[in-house]
């Protein structure tokens, strides 16, 4: 025997009730023996409470709610019943209607609503509709019978919430059903879901998922193979898919399991009215009628072995947390069950219940809307603790969400919690209570809920990991370097997902102009027609707000600028657990005080600052000093050329061409910096030793480097960057000058930065085919590190310093670091 439950909104339209009739034929040609049981049509539970109490009330606009429940039902008859039968049918419908009136016409006359004639009129919503799928079923030539739940399923008389009598409902249902395979042709049972009756035969209600309860039910007394929940959706998912757009579908689950998610609000079915089918092993299929050749989810004893070491993440998103603490509490038996029978005498439930070894404090959770009263219930009974200060005050938390990851998987096996708590710490998720049963298959934690969106994300990232690891990325700059950098990322993204399980999302970008967020991703083959289209003004605050507001998961904000005003924003931002990675010097460079404090911020907040471009571009300069650094090695020197501009000058001017015109190539090489005076003034070059000195752990101010100038003073005073083209212009002699003075010792020009006791120099040598830097070429850089390792021969790296695609690449890296780290 295999049982079917349809849901509401599977019996809720003409459209839905012939897909249910599909599914049943379907199951008559291939033999099987079912029973199905029917949910009332969707909404017609809530008008029928509706109207009860309006009728109550004196209301008499009820009887338009009765009509429309009415039409509905005469509805589904007219569209799916053949016209010649649809009289004696539509008769049916009305007696049962009549009877409902009958009932209402009492109650508004005696004014009062009992639970008793309260569950009777909820009971019409399942009679009327499994009686006109009978009708719709029988039509179709197939042999079905309606059964009233009422005559099988008997209950004590709680009304609203009946309890079952089983032994005498298991009596009743297995003899009707030993009867109906005797008739000929053995009809297929067609069941009123939700109701049942007591002995003296009064109408009872079986409660939430109480339709779920009645498949239940039946199944468990039939010994049934299956039962299949047939719902709106496809079965049940690793999270609620309107938080999570990642969640999919999970092809199995322990009852177990199900039973924790559906506690943390994951509400596809209701675990405890499968009890009875759980307890006799009866597999139970959740299925959805709008897409029946979907699997759904098996939900059975034992599953199958899984991908994922956790099942699903659910979470309940508004609890308050109620903290009792004191002293008084240490080493005292009783004071836990005294809270607890309070809160149970009151009929408080508690969602979750945390307490630490030391016994000082304990919190649990509950809903919000009780917390007033909690806290007063509190009060007065632990007055004389609270007054002797045995107990502080009971304090309540609101505003809070808990989450809780369930799995099956979690059981006996290491570095789960480890991984759920450093995830969310890396993304700023403050943990407030923590609670996880012996059982080990839920760890629940309790947050902030204004993060409960960002943690929900980032923990299904992390722990459905075939799914890629999501990257959220904000561009500031789309010049030179971060348009090449918004290429490289399109280019690589396919290998970087399918070979890094990293999916790199640009979810925000601006310029100058416009700005333009999209927390669902920015196309990268089409950014410059959407930035231009529904990009808004550019304002750098508002922009940071917004990133702030998203507070998505693993975000990362890019500085492709040489802005000095971005720069202040870089502090909040890493304060705010958003990674930020540069290739603009402007921070690096500023006061020591600043240098220091963004490392510090960073590192307490566990996200990253990275900058492997302010120095050398893409070469893997910074890294191997922090390296050198983090393994205990000691700077003594530092030798270097560190301007791809200046290098590329020196290896290109030669005498009887302009050397303005060098400097342009340079620029439009994209070697300089968006103001090249920047360069030749020496001021770059001067914030790289700067940075490399204090990466080498030397505290130094600005100030400490000393830049001997290269330029004439009429070129460095130059207010606008065609008016220095203009003065390099006039001044070519005497660079030219500068040139044949090298030239004839052999020798050739070189921009060197050197750092040595505690001071940098910068200056323009010019340095003989012996020395290290003479054989230099095109935009290369070169740099040179004596420590107390390399003290015999320095440790050098070489290579082009300056450019688009060398330097994008090493922002490009950077950023994938952080996926790597956060991973
Ligand atoms: N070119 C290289 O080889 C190289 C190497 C290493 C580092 N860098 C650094 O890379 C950075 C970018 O250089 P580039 O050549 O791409 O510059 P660029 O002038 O081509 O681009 C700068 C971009 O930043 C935008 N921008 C500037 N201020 C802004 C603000 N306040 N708000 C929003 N957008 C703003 C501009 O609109 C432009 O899109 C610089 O800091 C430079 O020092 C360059
Ligand atoms: N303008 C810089 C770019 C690299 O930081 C240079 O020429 O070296
Ligand atoms: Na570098």
């Amino acid at each position: 025997m295999h049982i079917l439950k349809f849901g509401g909104t599977s019996v809720g339209s003409v459209e839905s009730i012939k897909q249910v009739i599909a599914i049943i034929e379907q199951h008559r040609q291939n033999d099987t023996s079912i029973a199905v049981v029917f949910s009332a049509m969707g909404g017609v539970t809530n008008q029928l409470i509706e109207i009860g109490r309006m009728a109550i009330t004196g209301e008499t606009d009820y009887m338009e709610l009765v009509r429309r429940i009415e039409d509905r039902h005469f509805n589904i008859v007219k569209t799916l019943i053949p016209v010649k039968e649809q009289g004696k049918v539509v008769a049916h419908i009305r007696g049962i209607i009549n009877e409902l009136e009958d009932l209402l016409r009492g109650v508004s006359l005696i004014r009062e609503l009992t639970l008793r004639t309260h569950d009777l009129i909820t009971s019409f919503g399942e009679r009327l509709a499994t009686t006109i799928i009978a009708e719709c079923v029988k039509s179709r030539g197939i042999p079905a019978q309606f059964l009233d739940a009422r005559t099988i399923i008997k209950t004590d008389a709680q009304f609203g919430q009946a309890g079952v009598n089983y032994t005498l409902t298991n009596e009743l249902v297995k003899a009707h059903f030993d009867k109906v395979a005797g008739t000929a042709g053995a009809p297929v049972q067609l069941i009123t879901g939700f109701i049942g009756s007591t002995e003296k035969n009064e109408t009872t209600t079986l409660g939430r998922g109480g339709s779920d309860y009645t498949a239940s039910i039946i199944g468990a007394a039939l010994n049934a193979d299956m039962i299949d929940i047939w719902t709106d959706v496809d079965g049940m998912m690793t999270a609620d898919p309107r938080k999570v757009p990642n969640a999919f579908n999970i092809p199995t689950i322990t009852y177990a399991e199900a039973m924790e998610l559906s506690h943390f609000g994951a509400k596809v079915i209701y675990p405890p009215s499968l009890q009875p089918a759980f307890a006799r092993n009866i597999p139970i299929r959740v299925l959805n009628t709008f897409n029946p050749t979907h699997e759904g989810t098996l939900v059975s004893r034992t599953a199958e072995r899984r991908q994922y070491t956790i099942t699903g993440i659910s979470s309940i998103d508004d609890i308050a947390l109620v903290n009792v603490q004191g002293s008084g509490m240490i080493g005292v038996a009783g004071v836990s069950a005294k809270l607890f029978g309070v809160l149970a005498a009151h009929k408080i439930s508690v969602i979750l219940i945390s307490q630490a070894s030391s016994e000082h404090s304990i919190c649990f959770a509950i809903d919000p809307r009780g917390a007033e009263n909690v806290k007063a219930v509190l009060d007065a009974e632990f007055a004389t603790e609270i007054a002797h200060g045995h107990i502080d005050n009971i304090a309540i938390e609101r505003d809070l969400s808990v989450i809780a990851t369930v799995g099956e998987g979690m059981r006996k096996s290491s570095g789960i919690a480890g991984k759920l708590f450093s995830v969310l710490g890396k993304n700023g998720v403050n943990i407030v209570a923590v609670a996880q049963g012996s059982s080990e298959i839920n760890i629940s934690v309790v947050i902030n809920k204004n993060n409960l969106s960002k943690a929900l994300n980032a923990l299904h990232n992390i722990f459905f990991q075939s799914e890629a690891r999501v990257l959220n990325l904000y561009l500031v700059g789309t010049g030179l370097i971060g348009k090449t950098l918004l290429k490289q990322i399109f280019d690589q993204n396919e290998f970087l997902r399918t070979e890094k399980l990293l999916k790199v999302c640009v979810v925000g970008m601006t310029n100058t102009r416009k700005m333009l967020l999209a927390p669902r991703g920015i196309d990268l083959d089409s950014w410059q027609e959407r930035l231009l289209t529904e990009g808004v003004t550019t304002s750098l605050p508002a922009f940071v707000e917004k990133i702030k507001d998203y507070n998505l998961p693993n975000s990362v904000f890019i500085d492709c600028t040489s802005d000095k005003d971005i720069v202040q924003f870089y502090e909040s931002l890493l304060d705010a657990n958003i990674s930020v990675v540069t290739p603009n010097k402007v921070a690096n460079s500023g006061p020591y005080s600043e240098y220091r404090r963004l490392q510090r911020t960073a590192l307490n907040r566990g996200v990253k600052f990275l900058y492997e471009t302010n120095v050398g571009a893409g070469l893997p300069i910074i890294n191997t000093v922090q390296g050198l650094m983090t393994a205990g090695d000691r700077f003594l020197k530092i030798e270097a050329i560190l301007s791809g501009t200046l290098s590329y000058i020196f290896n290109t001017f030669r005498i009887g061409t302009s050397f303005a015109d060098v400097v342009r190539e340079a620029k439009e090489k994209g070697y300089t910096e968006p103001d090249p005076r920047d360069d030749l003034s020496g001021q770059d070059v001067a914030r790289k030793i700067l940075i490399l000195a204090r990466e080498a752990g030397f505290p130094l101010e600005p100030e400490d480097v000393t830049i001997n100038n290269l330029l004439p003073d009429s070129c460095l005073s130059a207010p606008t960057i065609p008016a220095f083209f203009d003065e390099l212009e006039r001044n070519n002699a005497y660079f030219e000058a500068l040139l044949t003075s090298a030239e004839t010792r052999g020798e050739k020009l070189r921009f060197v930065a050197g750092f040595e006791n505690n001071k940098a120099v910068i200056e323009l040598r010019s340095v003989g085919p012996e020395h290290p830097f003479y054989m230099l070429s095109g935009s290369d850089n070169i740099v040179s590190f004596t420590t107390e390792r390399y003290k015999e021969r320095p440790l050098v790296i070489k290579g082009p310093g300056a450019g688009a695609e060398v330097t994008a690449s090493g922002v490009f890296a950077d950023v994938v670091s952080i996926g790597s780290y956060l991973a």
